[in-house]
């Protein structure tokens, strides 16, 4: 494995949204109608060429849209098999440091140095990956300018730092913005989920052959789904119901999430073991004891022709920390009548799911009033804003625009976010926006219509010529 050449590639994820089954998900009794978003990931692996004898051990991680998102990682074999180990390195005159990347790195590459045989870590051969994230994942300042010149691909200094402006460029795809990553603003799409699957994907395809791994196979979707769920769970510290890298992998579908139990017994990245625990789990053998049984129904979701999800940023500044924590707390106090809830409000987003499958738009309007109404009561009774006064005030005037079937508070509601199904023409989108400027005058907030929309597809190869400009001469 190590002679060879190694392509380039690129490969581009999915963002989410919950439409219906928020908090029910969690448990594997109860699913979700997921939407992956035409918002997308994309993630470039090239090979960084060294001369003939020399290796280097450096993987390079960088975000070109953002100041000071450049991450660099030595690595090395870590002892006992705890596989392949990443280590930052510093960038100027300090790290920061990026737990998703870094995580990503060290089970995918310690997945891959498994899977290709790989024997000496040096082996692994030095790599760039460059990360595209498109504009809707982020807010954009009020101001934009309108003149938009990708970075000089020879530059040495990752390219968004050489931007002075204070506003974000936005003309092009992918805007570059004049804050580190923490300090954006982001829209829940789920970045970190499209972001760990799409590097991940990068980093299979850029190393393996293409006998041991391929993107458009089930076998490999199966592969990097369990592999990006490992990895995500690892960064963000806790197992969630994984919906986000579901829809990052497969893209729209009806969602059943797995036992949280099937990556209890991984130890950390680096320990004894983990190499081959990882191995196990990822590939999912019943006879390993490894069996995922996640469910993931493509064929059950699509929109009504003509009817498109549409989602709208509701910029009012007030967030909610500890949602799940307090729903659950209510379900655990109250067992039975969460329950009715539950199994009601399942009932109610099974109907939503099979409307819309069935391409009924004259029931979207009924079928979402009753899934709101179980929502709401669900915050209610739990003492949490799941669907607060001002998004049901909002929503229901939403109802007034013509072209608007109806909305919903998506994923685990709150205040930042409402999800709508229109009509997918020109003259409803309009309608929209203007109804939005005047609601948003009207009540002191800021409410925009992303320009994201709905999509069936998941995880995708995409061509070079997408990134022009962006990309490094290696
Ligand atoms: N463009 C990017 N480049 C590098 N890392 C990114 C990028 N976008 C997101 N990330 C990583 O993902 C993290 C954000 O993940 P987080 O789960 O907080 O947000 P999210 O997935 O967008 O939110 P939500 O789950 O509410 O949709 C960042 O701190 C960073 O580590
Ligand atoms: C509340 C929950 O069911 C959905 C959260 O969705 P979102 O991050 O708000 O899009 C949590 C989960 O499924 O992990």
């Amino acid at each position: 494995m190590t002679g060879q050449e190694l392509s380039t590639v690129a490969v581009s994820a999915p963002g989410k949204v919950l439409l219906a089954g928020g908090y029910l998900v969690l448990d594997r009794a109860y699913s979700g109608l997921v939407f992956g978003l035409s918002a997308r990931i994309n993630v470039v692996a090239q090979e960084i060429a060294t001369s003939e004898g020399v290796h280097l051990n450096e993987i390079v991680v960088e975000s070109p849209q953002f100041l000071e998102a450049q991450w660099r990682y030595g690595y090395h074999l870590a002892d006992q098999d705890g596989g392949i180990k990443v280590t930052q390195l510093q960038v100027g005159s300090r790290i920061v440091s990026n737990p998703f990347v870094e995580t990503t790195l060290n089970y995918a590459l310690t997945y891959i140095a498994r899977a290709g045989r790989y024997k000496p870590s040096h082996s692994v051969k030095a790599a760039r990956l460059t990360i595209l994230a498109d504009n809707d994942y982020y807010s954009q300042p009020t101001t934009t300018t309108s003149t938009s010149e990708p970075p000089s691909s020879s530059s040495e200094t990752p390219p968004a730092s050489s931007i002075n402006a204070t506003r974000a460029i936005a003309a092009g795809r992918f805007a570059r913005f004049p804050t580190t990553l923490s300090g954006a603003h982001k829209t829940g799409l789920g970045s970190s989920a499209a972001l760990v699957t799409a590097l991940t994907a990068a980093l299979l395809t850029h190393y393996l052959d293409r006998l041991l791994f391929g993107l458009d196979t089930d076998q490999g979707r199966q592969v990097l789904h369990n592999l990006a769920q490992a990895a995500h769970c690892a960064a963000q510290g806790k197992v969630g119901s994984g919906f986000d890298v579901a829809a990052a992998v497969y893209g729209s579908s009806h969602y059943r999430r797995f036992s949280p139990a099937i990556l209890g017994q991984l130890p950390e990245a680096g320990a004894p073991g983990f190499a081959t625990q990882l191995g196990r789990v990822v590939d999912g053998k019943e006879e390993d004891g490894a069996k995922w049984d996640t469910e993931v129904i493509k064929d059950a979701v699509s929109l009504p022709a003509g009817v498109a999800m549409r989602m709208c940023d509701v910029d009012c500044g007030s967030q909610t920390v500890g949602m799940v924590k307090q729903v659950l707390a209510w379900r655990a106090r109250e067992p039975e009548a969460a329950k009715e809830l539950w199994d009601e409000l399942q009932r109610r987003n099974d109907a939503l799911a099979k409307v819309l499958k069935d391409g009924k738009k004259d029931e979207i309007r009924g079928a979402i009033r009753k899934v709101r109404e179980y929502v709401k009561m669900m915050g209610d009774k739990s003492g949490t804003p799941i669907e607060p006064d001002s998004q049901t005030e909002l929503l229901d005037a939403l109802e007034g625009v013509e072209g608007v079937y109806g909305g919903v508070v998506p994923g685990a509601g709150g205040f930042d976010a409402v999800a709508l199904l229109v009509r997918d023409d020109k003259e409803s989108v309009v309608r929209l926006k203007e109804f939005l400027e005047d609601w948003s005058r009207e009540k002191g907030s800021r409410i925009t219509l992303m320009d994201v929309k709905g999509e069936m597809e998941g995880v995708r190869h995409e061509t070079l010529d997408h990134y022009q400009g962006w990309l490094r001469e290696v």
